[in-house]
């Protein structure tokens, strides 16, 4: 028993989490790819509750949120007492301490919002709600955007998890008519029966948050045992589409959260034809799974499954990356949006991508309506405990 069993490489693996329902669920994901791919290390799941979850009532944007989601993990991962923090991609801060990093990011689930309607009511998309109809969101992300383009409409706030909002919604005595959610929670917490139609850009211009409906694992930057386990799950189609999303907000945020909207979608040329085969993310109004199948995210990582849909990468086919990004003032008023197209065949491409979309951003004059909106607030935070 007394062997060399002791060494960090043979350990086992800790894996940290969040409390709520849909941080599990995400961690079981994360978990079952690596089991499948490293079958004889053992594993260790550690849910913790965060500072965030045991703070309901405090106004979310009074905190910095996203450090306030993630310091207590961290803080773990630091000491050795986690190996990796499994996250919601979109809830991890664009700036990581110095000694950590994201190791992988897992396969996109569907990465729209979805518009989750009273069920007692006969509404089924935005634009039939009638005046006055009261929207549950604590992102100003979503507020702002919706504010712009539905200006009849009314937002309230909704704190809690996943399960916690809908009760909210369901109750007969409620305020809300309506709930703005992630389409990827819904989906995870098996509860995409709720939704009432998705948000994107082809039904009406809503764009998600950066990182939506992706997983982030977390490391210690020099955990080379981690690294090697992690090079054998996740998805480097997300991971390049997440990289640029996150670096166009790492490019306009300057230190603080602004309501910035995102939709990136890969686009598969058969170089010789010239015709598409296969589009992404944010394609219409299809269910999830379809949706998924179609993105060419989820068959094409390196997930084990439909492998060889990625072998035709490479020179017959070309990958080009579409995003869509824009900025909206809180009160709806101004707006600037982007949309560029480029082929990207690297992480740091998709990075370099990211800040050009940001640029061109700016250039529309993104940054007067950012600098606005860190005047008026110093921390804008999109943060739910989902
Ligand atoms: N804001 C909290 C949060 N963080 C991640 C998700 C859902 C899963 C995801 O977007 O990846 C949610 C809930 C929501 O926004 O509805």
């Amino acid at each position: 028993m007394a062997s060399e069993a002791t060494t960090s490489t043979q350990g086992p693996v800790k894996i940290g989490t969040r409390k709520s329902v849909l941080a599990r669920v995400q961690t079981d994901i994360v978990c079952k790819e690596l089991r499948k791919a490293w079958p004889d290390r053992k594993y260790e799941i550690h849910a913790m509750s965060t500072m965030g979850d045991n703070n309901q009532t405090t106004a979310l944007h009074e905190f910095n949120a996203k450090a306030l989601w993630t310091h207590e993990l961290e803080a773990l991962l630091e000491k050795g007492d986690l190996d990796l923090i499994v996250h919601s991609l979109k809830d991890m801060p664009t700036q990581l301490p110095p000694s950590m990093s994201i190791g992988c990011i897992f396969p996109r689930e569907n990465a729209r919002d979805a518009l989750v309607v009273k069920p007692t009511l006969p509404y089924k998309s935005l634009s039939q709600l009638p005046e006055g109809s009261v929207i549950g969101t604590s992102s100003v992300r979503r507020s702002a955007q919706l504010k712009r383009l539905y200006p009849a409409l009314k937002f309230a706030d909704v704190r809690g998890n996943v399960g916690t909002r809908l009760a909210k919604l369901d109750n007969p005595e409620g305020e809300y008519t309506a709930l703005i959610l992630a389409a990827a929670g819904l989906s995870r917490l098996g509860m995409s029966e709720r939704i009432t139609s998705y948000l994107d850009s082809a039904s009406g211009g809503i764009l998600h948050a950066v990182g939506q409906g992706a997983l982030g694992i977390e490391i210690r930057s020099d955990d080379e045992d981690i690294k090697k386990l992690l090079s054998a799950v996740g998805c480097e189609w997300t991971t390049r589409a997440c990289l640029a999303e996150r670096s166009l907000m790492r490019t306009l945020e300057g230190g603080c959260s602004v309501p910035i909207g995102v939709e990136t979608e890969w686009v598969r040329k058969k170089a010789s034809l010239g015709t598409t085969v296969g589009t992404g993310v944010g394609v219409g109004a299809k269910p999830a799974a379809e949706y998924n199948k179609l993105s060419g995210i989820a068959a094409t990582g390196r997930t084990g499954q439909d492998e060889d849909e990625n072998e035709d990468s490479g020179s017959e086919f070309t990958e080009n990356l579409i995003m869509r990004a824009l900025v909206v003032s809180l009160d709806g008023q101004r707006h600037v949006e982007a949309e560029m197209q480029r082929r990207i065949t690297s992480r740091e491409e998709a990075d370099e991508f990211g800040w050009d979309v940001a640029r061109k951003l700016v250039d529309l004059g993104a940054e007067s309506i950012l600098h606005d909106i860190n005047l008026n607030r110093k921390i804008i935070e999109e943060q739910g405990d989902a």
